[in-house]
């Protein structure tokens, strides 16, 4: 089977270049000549595309191949989607973005799902960084896919000798906990930069936690997806890594400095989406709406562990 990877940014790149150990990978970017010009993606800098890798701007050629990746970020992936005029009927078509969709309130499962529903959907998805990917260092991920037997095939396919895919046929609970451990994220580098502490951030990964698994079992996600790679797995590494991008713009957030807006952040709109979720169907996810009040500079970190701290006292 053949591979085409969407979005040439760090991720999309990370994975053809691991991809890229078992065949041809097409490459699929909307402004390839940096790729071109230098075989290397600017949000990869240092690491050279090897051969295996085709370059194209051509998306009806990229959508040639069996199975198709896309890691553009979550708030655009419907739009990209909406260029397809094929139904792509027959391919496999695995979503390696996080976070829910601003507009629909979808994850990226339930995008491509409701987009192209000829199709088969499915998510890559756990703790990685695009950089440790490319670099081949030892990465394990969740592959789900709601018809197990293409998910066996996908992750056969999409599995190197420095990638270890996991599968399930749960994908609720993989596109949740890809999207919200991004929000924990932010939620915990706004305390550590507030110099809160460590017992704070602990403590706010596993109410964090408590929360992403309540909201999944509303959805009828399965609890031990919340405890596998996309879940806690992702949480743990996202929430405690510098190299985070939602976890630096906590920690900006947290301590008054600016950040650069043109910095993927799936975790800003996420919190949005869920608070939006929350109020609708009186779920209570307290971390979820901080984080929405915080990135939308409604509230300060001191407002914030405010609020959370003098809720009222409960059992666990
Ligand atoms: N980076 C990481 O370590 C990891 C990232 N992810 C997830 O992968 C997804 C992508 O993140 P990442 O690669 O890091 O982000 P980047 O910011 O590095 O790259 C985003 C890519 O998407 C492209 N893009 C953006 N909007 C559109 C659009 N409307 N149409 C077509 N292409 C578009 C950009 O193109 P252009 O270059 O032209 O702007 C760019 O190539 C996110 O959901 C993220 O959570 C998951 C695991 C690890
Ligand atoms: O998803 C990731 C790690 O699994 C990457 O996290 P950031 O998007 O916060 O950089």
């Amino acid at each position: 089977m053949s591979v085409s990877v969407f979005g040439a940014g760090a991720f999309g790149t990370a994975l053809a270049i691991s991809l890229a150990q078992n065949g041809p990978v097409t490459l699929w970017a909307r402004d390839v000549s940096p790729l071109e010009n230098k075989r290397q993606s600017p949000r990869l800098p240092g690491i050279t595309l090897p051969d295996q890798i085709s370059i194209t701007g051509d998306l009806e050629q990229a959508l040639e191949n069996d199975t198709l990746l896309f890691s553009i970020p979550m708030q655009n992936l419907s739009g990209f989607l909406s260029r397809i005029n094929s139904d792509l009927e027959g391919k496999a078509l695995v979503a390696c973005c996080k976070g829910v969709d601003l507009r629909s309130g979808l994850g990226p499962v339930g995008i491509l799902s409701e987009t192209k529903p000829k199709a088969q959907a499915a998510i890559l998805t756990g703790p990685s960084f695009a950089a440790d990917i490319a670099k081949g260092l030892p990465t394990a991920l969740t592959l789900a896919c709601t018809d197990d037997a293409i998910g066996k095939e996908i992750q056969h396919q999409l599995s190197t000798p420095s990638l270890r895919l996991y599968r399930s046929t749960d994908t609720v609970g993989a596109e949740l906990g890809g999207a919200l451990k991004n929000v924990m994220a932010i939620a915990c580098g706004a305390a550590m930069g507030a110099g809160l502490g460590d017992s704070a951030r602990a403590a706010l990964m596993t109410r964090g936690f408590a929360e992403m698994t309540r909201f999944a079992a509303s959805r009828e996600a399965r609890p031990e997806t919340m405890a596998g790679l996309s879940g806690l797995g992702d949480l743990a590494l996202t929430c405690t890594s510098d190299l985070s991008r939602n976890y630096q713009l906590g920690l900006a957030l947290g301590r008054k400095e600016a950040f650069d807006p043109s910095i993927t952040v799936e975790g800003a709109a996420t919190a949005q989406a869920m608070d939006r979720i929350a109020i609708d169907t009186g779920l209570s996810l307290p971390i979820c709406h901080a984080v929405a009040a915080l990135t939308q500079g409604r509230v300060t970190v001191d407002d914030v562990m405010t609020q959370l701290l003098s809720r009222p006292l409960k059992e666990e």
